[in-house]
């Protein structure tokens, strides 16, 4: 049985023996096979020491039950060193010629890139985590299931924006979650062409660059810019939905309506406080898992279009920075049912 699996079962272990788990677990996994660099990143041990140490609480070394949540640190450090090795794939690519293939429908867009990232990622992730699964945009159009189970899981957008990439419109993100028990354990976001590493850990708070960030304290809808997106369905029934919603909202009235082009970066602006509220029925699991982590962590909430809880599968979500936007914005919403992503094909 792989380390991580076995410290999943033994969570009813005494601290103690917990900690001495964790202390061989580091020392294992922190050197690679022969005592080399070769598993890590350019730049991956610096990567680790800029954002990890904010995320890292001084009560990281008391051997208590809490210690169990930093054997994923390593992970994320990984994480982070990918999303920007990513980056630099995607604004290399911007230089070029860039062909552009469909997917379930004309505007939905697809390209060499968002499949060479996805692929990066997914390799990388194997050679050093090679018990963890996947949930991939790219693999899942390529057949791939789309099944979250409580495995350690990578939920990887290799470019959320697609469109906005094919455009060179300047919101571009590779978006890394990462969930445990189906419950998120860490969050990268990595808007590359604004240089922005947004990084989350479940109790740790949300960053960008390494610095805190904090939602948005506006309770007054009527003073908030609220964000959304128009999608790839050009369903006619879902077209009439989207624009009821947005007539409603926009008439409430609201300061504003904004889109970046991508659910990731939308969910950051909601986490940066600089945008109350984000919502979006037709959005996929690998759009949003990381996002979700950063607004929660950054003090907002998430919730479903109809007020429920929100449920990364249904392709629907509000992510508010207060339940009192939040409600008030499920009250306008006009809302329909997508298939599911773990829908039984
Ligand atoms: O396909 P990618 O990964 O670029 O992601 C999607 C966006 O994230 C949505 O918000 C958005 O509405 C679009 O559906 C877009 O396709
Ligand atoms: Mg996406």
């Amino acid at each position: 049985m792989d380390v991580e699996n076995a410290v999943l079962e033994l969570c009813s272990l005494p601290a103690q023996v917990l900690w001495s788990f964790v202390c061989v677990y580091r020392t294992t996994c922190r050197s690679p096979p022969g005592g080399g660099s070769t598993l890590l990143l350019d730049n991956e041990e610096e990567e680790t020491r800029k954002y990890a140490e904010p995320l890292i609480g001084s009560d990281c070394r008391q051997g208590s039950t809490s210690e169990m949540a930093d054997l994923w640190q390593n992970a994320m450090d990984h994480a982070v060193a990918l999303a920007r090795r990513a980056g630099e794939v995607v604004r290399e690519a911007l230089q070029d010629d860039r062909k552009v293939m469909t997917k379930s429908c004309s505007v939905d867009l697809v390209t060499q890139t968002d499949q060479k990232v996805e692929q990066l990622i997914i390799q990388s992730v194997k050679e050093k985590f090679p018990t963890h699964s996947f949930i991939g945009e790219e693999s899942v159009a390529a057949g791939e299931a789309c099944v979250l189970t409580d495995c350690p899981t990578w939920i990887v957008d290799p470019i959320d924006g697609t469109t906005n990439f094919v455009h060179a419109f300047p919101f571009v993100a590779v978006s890394i979650g990462f969930s445990v028990n189906r419950q998120m354990e860490f969050a990268v976001v990595y808007s590359c062409l604004e240089d922005k590493m947004y990084t989350a850990r479940r109790g740790k708070g949300a960053f960008c660059n390494g610095e805190p960030l904090q939602v948005s304290g506006q309770e007054d809808i009527k003073q908030s810019i609220i964000s959304t997106e128009f999608g790839s369905s050009r369903d006619p029934e879902a077209v009439e939905k989207i624009f009821l919603s947005l007539r409603s909202i926009l008439c409430i009235p609201v300061h504003g309506v904004r889109g970046a082009g991508t659910a990731a970066i939308n969910m950051c602006h909601v986490a940066s406080g600089c945008v109350e509220a984000y919502y979006e029925v037709g959005i996929h699991v690998w759009d949003v898992a990381a996002g979700s982590l950063l607004v929660s962590e950054a003090g907002g909430v998430l919730m479903d279009v109809d007020g429920g809880a929100a449920d990364l599968m249904s392709r629907r979500i509000v992510a508010a920075n207060s339940r009192t936007i939040a409600e008030r914005l499920v009250s306008e919403i006009h809302s329909f049912s997508p298939l599911r992503d773990d829908a039984t094909p």
